[in-house]
């Protein structure tokens, strides 16, 4: 059961409380607490299977979990228990995700891709919209130059008007991203943003994110296997392993967190192997 009571949000975000979930006998995520504050870039790290996937399907309403809490704060500055709200409505307070695998329509072209993610932020009717009224032009004018803005940000805005189809794997992931940007998002979730990427995209990727948390006034949520780029990006990092909470800290402090390192890193330490 969800106990109803209004947690202190105070310069958070999002602040998820004893969330757990289980598929048949196994705990994918089990009692898992923690918070995202306004405009931090924030990462879930954990060994494969370790239940990250899990609990950003909770967050956004994809699963439903046995017991905890998910409290986030909406554009309006509102806090919700996301619990209460179905998948559809989540974009709509301002929490938005993107998807391992770029899901966007080949035969549209990029800038085409990017307003899709804007539909909740038209404020022209679909009346306006059908008959053309100068509302629905100027709207959508007006959206078109924000769509444009955000893929002269990631840095592809001379691809605007060409076809998704035929364009290469790091383009698509940044359209992909755009789209996510143009709802006006307060908490973007990206899920492994770096996969299929090359070094140098990886490394382009991590300045946009920074930059993108910084200059879009939103909070990131990194799930990521790429560890340079979550210790690269993020302010903050909470490691998991097998659905339990195991570390939360900076970048430095998780990289030097025993438990971490044997359950993550894969590294064996001994008790006296101090250095
Ligand atoms: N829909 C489901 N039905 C049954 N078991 C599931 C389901 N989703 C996840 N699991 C199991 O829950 C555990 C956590 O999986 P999850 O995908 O959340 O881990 P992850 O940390 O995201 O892993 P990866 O890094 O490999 O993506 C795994 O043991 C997985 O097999």
């Amino acid at each position: 059961m969800h106990i109803d009571h209004q947690p202190n949000m105070d310069g958070l975000v999002l602040k998820i409380e004893n969330l757990s979930i289980a598929f048949g006998g196994l705990k994918a995520v089990d009692d898992l607490s923690f918070e995202i504050k306004e405009n931090e870039v924030f990462g879930l790290i954990g060994p494969n299977g370790a239940g990250k996937t899990t609990a950003f399907n909770c967050i956004t309403q994809f699963y439903r979990p046995d017991s905890g809490n998910i409290y986030f704060k909406d554009r309006k500055g509102k806090v919700q228990n996301l619990l209460e709200h179905g998948v559809h409505e989540i974009i709509e307070l301002g929490l938005v995700r993107t998807f391992q695998n770029v899901e966007l329509i080949r035969e549209l072209s990029i800038i085409d891709n990017v307003l899709i993610g804007a539909h909740t932020d038209f404020n022209a009717t679909i009346f306006d919209q059908a008959f053309r009224l100068p509302r629905a032009v100027k709207e959508e004018r007006r959206m078109r130059q924000k769509a444009y803005e955000i893929l002269e940000t990631l840095g592809i805005e001379d691809r605007a008007d060409q076809l998704v189809g035929g364009q290469p794997y790091g383009i698509l992931k940044k359209v992909e991203f755009a789209r996510s940007l143009i709802s006006d998002p307060k908490l973007i979730i990206l899920d492994e943003p770096a996969a299929g990427l090359n070094d140098t995209e990886t490394m382009e990727l991590s300045k946009r994110i920074r930059r993108i948390s910084k200059e879009l006034n939103c909070a990131i949520l990194l799930v990521e296997h790429d560890m340079r780029l979550v210790m690269d990006v993020c302010d903050r990092i909470c490691a998991i392993s097998f659905g339990k909470f195991l570390a939360k800290g900076t970048p430095k402090e998780i990289k030097e967190n025993k438990d971490v390192q044997v359950a993550y890193l894969g590294i064996e330490v001994t008790e006296n192997a101090e250095e």
